[in-house]
Formats: structure tokens, sequence, C-alpha cells
């Protein structure tokens, strides 16, 4: 099924664009000159500690540059606050409040005090139908299994209708199974509405599974960019391959643009 959609929101996914973004927690600077195309899925990848966390973060403005631009769809929203930016976000866990129904939670996507129409409502259950939660709207999160939980997250960013999600992590604490169905109902969503989503994971199985492109981060800055079919054919770059455990590759595509910063 076809969420309809709300008036006034944008239709397509949107391109997201960190031109020269610097930022430092301390010692070491992070830079990302980098770019995300507009409706595509991007897996975003690398060791830990190599930033994909905090490029999220710069993303929807829970971090501020230090120097450089932030632009969605060409607009810079780099002094904007995370609400004015056309961004959802879900994270690994605790993206619900624990004293609210599943279609509260659901809800808050629409109206954050939860004054909402009828318009409001039947998007609400469609979102809920999308998500597979039909008939657990009145659950508390503790109620549910984590994969569920992670449903529930899924139906607000569908609400919610951004054109840009990021997803830092969402089922890693899932089992194998669990987490092919997650992204298989990632997939579904994006095939129905097309954002801008940068997946970040560890697990290659998924960000080949459903990633089109890949931007590998290494350090602090972006490694390697490129399509997710090159990446896994074996025609990355060799720290994409170290990272996944390959081995060393040879002659690498033409298509993968490698970035010495
Ligand atoms: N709040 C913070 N205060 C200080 N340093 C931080 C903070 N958050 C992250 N860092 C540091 O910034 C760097 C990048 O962290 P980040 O969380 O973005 O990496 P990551 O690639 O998402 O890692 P992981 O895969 O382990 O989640 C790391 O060196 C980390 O230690």
């Amino acid at each position: 099924m076809t969420l309809a959609k709300a008036d006034g929101m944008i239709e397509d996914g949107t391109a997201v664009r960190l031109e020269n973004v610097s930022f430092s927690y301390g010692d070491a600077p992070l830079v990302f000159d980098v770019g995300f195309a507009a409706s595509k899925i991007t897996a975003v990848m690398g060791p830990s500690g190599s930033g994909k966390s905090t490029l999220l973060n710069l993303v929807a403005g829970f971090e501020m540059p230090r120097s450089g631009r932030v632009l969605i769809g060409g607009i810079d929203v780099s002094a904007q606050p995370p609400s004015a930016r056309p961004v959802s976000m879900v994270f690994q866990e605790n993206n619900l409040f624990a004293h609210l129904s599943v279609e509260q939670n659901v809800g808050l996507g629409r109206s954050p005090s939860l004054r909402l129409s009828d318009a409001d409502r039947v998007l609400i259950a469609g979102a809920i139908e999308r998500t597979g939660l039909a008939g657990k709207e009145k659950r508390l999160p503790r109620e549910l299994s984590g994969g569920e939980r992670q449903r529930v997250a899924l139906a607000r960013v569908l609400v919610r209708d951004r054109p840009v999600l990021l997803l830092d992590e969402p089922f890693a604490s899932l089992g194998p199974a669990l987490r092919d169905d997650m992204l298989d109902l990632v997939a579904g969503v994006h095939a129905d509405r097309p954002m801008t989503v940068l997946f970040v994971t560890h697990q290659p199985e998924d960000a080949r599974r459903i990633g089109q492109n890949v931007v590998f981060l290494d350090n602090g800055s972006v490694a390697a960019t490129g399509a997710a079919a090159d990446f896994f054919a074996g025609a990355g770059p060799e720290v994409f391959q170290r990272y996944i455990g390959a081995g060393p590759i040879g002659a690498g595509s033409q298509d993968i643009a490698r970035k010495r910063t």
C-alpha cells in the first residue's frame, strides 16, 4: 500500500551534501566532503570510531560544523536546528517514549502535542498497517519485541514524511532473520517513497542487501564512495576490502572515486 502524501510535503528524495565540513570533539578533527544521491539508499560504513554517527549527527543538526556547509536539496541548512531540517532519524534503540502507546508514538511524527486531525489519524493507521503493527496500536513499548519497537520508529518516519532518512545502526541488536525482515521493510518503504537514506551499518551483508551506494569512512574522513555493486563485486578500494575481510584486490573500478584527504 502507498500512503497518501500530506499537503505541501516534498514528493521526491533530496540530495544531501557535506561541503568541506569540519568538526572536532577535541584533538582529532573530522573532515567530510561528500554527497549522497537523492532518492537512493547509501550505506555508510567504516571502522569503529571512523565518524559514521558524527556524520549523521551533522546532517541531522545534533552537531554543528566548525566550518563548511551542510546542504539538503541544495539549501544550506547549517544554521538550522534539527526540528527545522527535512530529516528523520532512527537510532539503534531508545527511539520511543516509554509511557506512550504505539499509536501515540507514531502520532508524534504528525504533531509533537498529539493534536491530531482525522487526516492525521488515517495516515497513522496506514503507517501502522504498512509496518506490520496492526492490532498492537494500544501497546506500550515495553510490551513489544525489539524488532516491533523499530517498526514503530519506522512508522513514525512514514507519517513525518521528511525526504531524508538517517538510520544509525537501527537493527544492530536484532538477530539475522529479523534483521533481514526489517531491511526488506526499509527497502519496501523506500520503493513506495524514495527518500534519500543514509544507512550506517557494520554488516556488509546488510549494506549489500539494500544499499545502492556506499560511502566508506576511515579515520574521520571519507576514504571512498561508489556504487554498492562495485564495492561488493571486489572492485572496491583496498581499505574497504580489508575492512570486510576480503583481502587485497587488483585494479579498482572507474566508477569508484577514491578520496585523498
Ligand atoms: N560525544 C563525544 N565526545 C568526545 N568524542 C566523541 C564523542 N562522540 C564521538 N567521539 C569520538 O569521535 C570519533 C568518531 O565517533 P563516531 O561515534 O562518529 O564513530 P562511529 O564510526 O560512528 O563509531 P562506531 O562504529 O563505534 O559507532 C571517535 O574517535 C569517538 O571517540
